[in-house]
């Protein structure tokens, strides 16, 4: 694990001491847009995008490209889930530049590129560079851009549910998504009974509004369920011991567990959940967090039993 400086790849861990134990996540430094008429725009074959299977903000943009039909557009590369010294590394050498390391394309795009290295990248083959390196982003370009090429028009973020999905998404993200790492990566007592708690209060929130609603924004599925569904499912496997986030399972609330299991259960998804590189890669990668580097042999929840979500329809 490590980072960029001007360039130069430093190994090093996560910097907790300068925010008394609290991990704080670094913003993503590419943002730019795919668009028609703009510097990037919306072509069939043009975009690579990298990704590793462990990674619950990779994982959204890989189910978003599976429901928006982009699969034969957008070609994928998948990094090795044990992210070591070098960072994220190909097992075979990805196929545009033969690079093994990824912080490789980080200084293709920018030779002297400062920050972290991290998954998804959406790559312009083109240019040869990072178009957008947040998941954010990636899943709204993802959701229309590509449309007129694709012809499915299912709308993720729909204009009339807007405010609903900016409103949840900030607090799952805070809270959930980002509230296992500040979680698992505290290293105070403080930080880390902060952290948990401020995570449970939101699941207990969750596991209320999922009693009255099919889906977090309402009767419809949008980009705010598949937000938070990347870290419900790895959440019994790998967050609850590995991270420390063990007041209750997702399994122990009834809601929140029939949600994971529909959402796991939609035509495409159990295709892009990959359980043997979830827990590779977490338990493997975090030897300062398990140094005998053991992997736990179970994989949580019973994902296939019928999801009963129907009768909120
Ligand atoms: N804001 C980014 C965060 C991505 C991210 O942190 N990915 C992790 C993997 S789960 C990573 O690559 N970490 C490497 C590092 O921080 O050095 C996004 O949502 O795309």
């Amino acid at each position: 694990m490590g980072r960029l400086v001007e360039g130069i790849w430093r190994d090093e861990w996560y910097d907790t001491d300068s925010n008394d134990g609290a991990f704080v996540r670094e913003d993503a430094g590419f943002r730019e847009w795919v668009e028609p008429n703009g510097r990037f725009a919306p072509e069939s074959g043009r975009y690579h995008l990298y990704v590793s299977l462990a990674c619950p903000w990779a994982h959204r943009t890989l189910i978003m490209r599976k429901l928006k039909g982009l699969d034969e557009h957008i070609a994928v590369s998948v990094v090795h889930p044990h992210m070591l010294d070098q960072g994220w590394e190909y097992d075979q050498p990805e196929p545009l530049y033969g690079f093994t390391r990824h912080y490789q394309l980080y200084v293709k795009a920018k030779p002297d590129y400062t920050g972290r290295v991290t998954v998804p990248v959406l790559w312009d083959k083109q240019d040869a560079t990072i178009v957008n390196n947040e998941s954010a982003d990636i899943l709204r370009i993802f959701n229309s851009a590509f449309n007129e090429l694709t012809g499915n028009t299912d709308d993720y973020y729909p204009s009339d549910f807007r405010e609903d999905i900016d409103r949840i998404n900030a607090r799952v993200y805070d809270e959930v998504n980002n509230g296992v790492y500040k979680s698992g990566f505290a290293t105070s007592q403080k930080a880390y009974e902060k952290a948990c708690s401020t995570l449970f209060a939101a699941l207990d929130w969750l596991e209320e509004l999922l009693g009255e609603r099919r889906y977090l924004a309402g009767k419809r599925i949008t980009e705010a369920d598949w937000r938070l569904f990347t870290t419900l499912v790895r959440f019994d496997p790998v967050y609850h011991g590995h991270f420390k986030c063990n007041i209750r399972r997702i399994e122990d609330y009834p809601n929140l567990a029939g949600y994971t299991r529909e959402l796991f259960q939609w035509p495409g998804v159990a295709d892009t959940v990959d359980f043997h590189h979830i827990k590779q890669h977490y338990y493997y990668s975090h030897d300062m967090i398990n140094p005998p580097r053991i992997v736990p042999l179970g994989e949580g929840m019973d994902l296939q039993r019928p999801h009963g979500r129907d009768k909120l329809r």
